[in-house]
């Protein structure tokens, strides 16, 4: 019998072929997400898998090297039921805790490994026309006005400069202002291109607007959160990671602007870098100075990570750089047809609040605050809070605070009792832990 090999099924076979421990109905699930492209399902299971089917040893040791979650789970005696992912993996790893976290990162390979590990987030591919997102791609790769940003670490004499390009596009002159620190790092104002969406941009936008308005809608809200429908980002941050070294490190991006319970849509375009995501403090059964499970996901060409509400609150998210050992091996075939070893990465957010609602330090009564949600202490996680920003901006700490509450107009007070506060589900076990 031969096959045609268009047909489903004909696909299905290829791919029990590659995955064989991956059972029937996953894989058909995965050549639906993929839209029937068997190309797709196969990266999106495997990034690191040569499409013209011959794995090289060096891949295949790699492979052996790094713990995939659908070979981590099957090692977890207990968790033998693969059935309903979503609600049985986010009970065992959503808190982060209950298991110690592994020496080894763990892989996430599919939108529903991603998505049933990761809390507070949704993975999309082919989210855009080929077409488009190939000559977003082009465009934007070797934008020069791209400049790395700089920032102070450390006090005054640690002035930093990120390892990366990065540009910022807005919609109105309006928003020129409000994207300083959003990342943790300044974005000077030289880089602010002036409302210069052009026509490609103003696309992808309108179309990643419908699908995280839909998808913000399905995750369900959170207290502080804004109406998925009202969520229209006007701004875009450029990332252009270059060089192999080009990297982000670990934050989580500043509320300031964005609002608590914010949703940011990260779009991916080129190669695909490891994008590491781990949980910000350890639960109820972690010791709270513990490192926490780092999970790496490698977003492909052409697809959309949402980190939805609550995700800048739970976890911190970074692009690592490509090691070397790795870029020495890496065979021309992984490397992306358009931009080689360069990933462009478009964030998108919906900016929310006004510059003159962003408290001054009534310490140092120059500095405009930062706000954040604490998370180091059980005692006070999940208090929002608003800090001086002396110590990014000049180097110099002041130690100014002030409460945040978003249930009035002013965002701010000196009343601890009037403090908004948002612990995630499952994390009020530690309430209980301590009374
Ligand atoms: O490049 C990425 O995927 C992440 C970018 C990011 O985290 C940021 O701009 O805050
Ligand atoms: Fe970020």
């Amino acid at each position: 019998m031969s096959f045609n090999v268009t047909t489903t099924e004909f696909k299905l076979s290829r791919l029990k072929e590659l995955f064989p421990i991956a059972d029937q109905e996953y894989l058909l699930d995965i050549l639906i997400d993929c839209d029937g492209s068997l190309e797709n399902a196969i990266l999106l299971l495997d990034p690191t898998h040569d499409i013209c089917g011959i794995t090289n040893n060096e891949k295949t040791k790699r492979r052996h090297n790094q713990m995939s979650l659908t070979e981590y789970i099957t090692n977890v005696t207990h968790f033998k039921d693969y059935d309903n992912k979503r609600l049985k993996l986010t009970d065992v790893y959503g808190s982060g805790s209950i298991f110690t976290a592994t020496k080894n990162p763990i892989f996430l390979y599919t939108k529903q490994d991603i998505e049933s590990t990761i809390k507070y987030c949704s993975y999309h591919t082919n989210v855009l026309p080929l077409e488009l997102a190939n000559r977003l791609l082009t465009n934007l790769m070797d934008d020069k006005d791209a400049k790395p940003n700089e920032f102070y670490l450390f006090g005054k004499d640690k002035k930093c400069i990120s390892n990366h390009r990065t540009k910022v596009y807005v919609k109105d002159e309006e928003h020129l202002d409000k994207l300083d620190y959003s990342i943790g790092q300044e974005i000077s104002k030289e880089k602010y291109s002036e409302y210069n969406f052009n026509e490609d941009l103003s696309l992808a936008q309108s179309l990643i607007e419908k699908i995280v308005r839909k998808a913000a809608q399905e995750m369900g809200m959170l207290k502080y959160q804004l109406a998925p429908n009202e969520w229209s980002p006007k701004a875009i941050v450029l990332n252009i990671y270059e060089k192999k070294e080009d990297h982000l490190d670990w934050h989580s991006d500043r509320l300031t602007y964005i609002g608590p319970h914010c949703t940011i849509a990260s779009l991916t375009l080129g190669f695909s870098r490891e994008f590491r995501i781990r949980k910000i403090y350890n639960g109820f059964y972690g010791k709270e100075d513990t490192p926490t499970q780092i999970y790496i996901t490698k977003p492909v060409h052409n697809s959309l990570f949402i980190m939805h509400s609550g995700f800048q609150e739970e976890y911190k998210h970074c692009v690592n750089k490509i090691p070397e050992k790795t870029f020495r091996k890496m065979a021309k075939d992984e490397l992306h047809p358009i931009s080689g070893i360069k990933r462009v990465n478009l964030t998108y957010r919906h900016i929310r609040y006004d510059s003159d609602q962003v408290p001054t330090c009534p310490t140092c009564n120059k500095f405009s605050m930062i706000l954040r949600r604490s998370f180091k202490k059980r005692e006070t996680r999940g208090m929002y809070i608003w800090q001086c920003s002396s110590g990014y901006k000049s180097g110099n700490e002041c130690n100014g605070i002030l409460y945040a509450r978003f249930d009035s107009e002013k965002l701010w007070t000196k009343d601890i009792s009037k403090c908004s506060t948002w612990r995630a589900d499952g994390d009020d076990i530690d309430v209980g832990y301590l009374t």
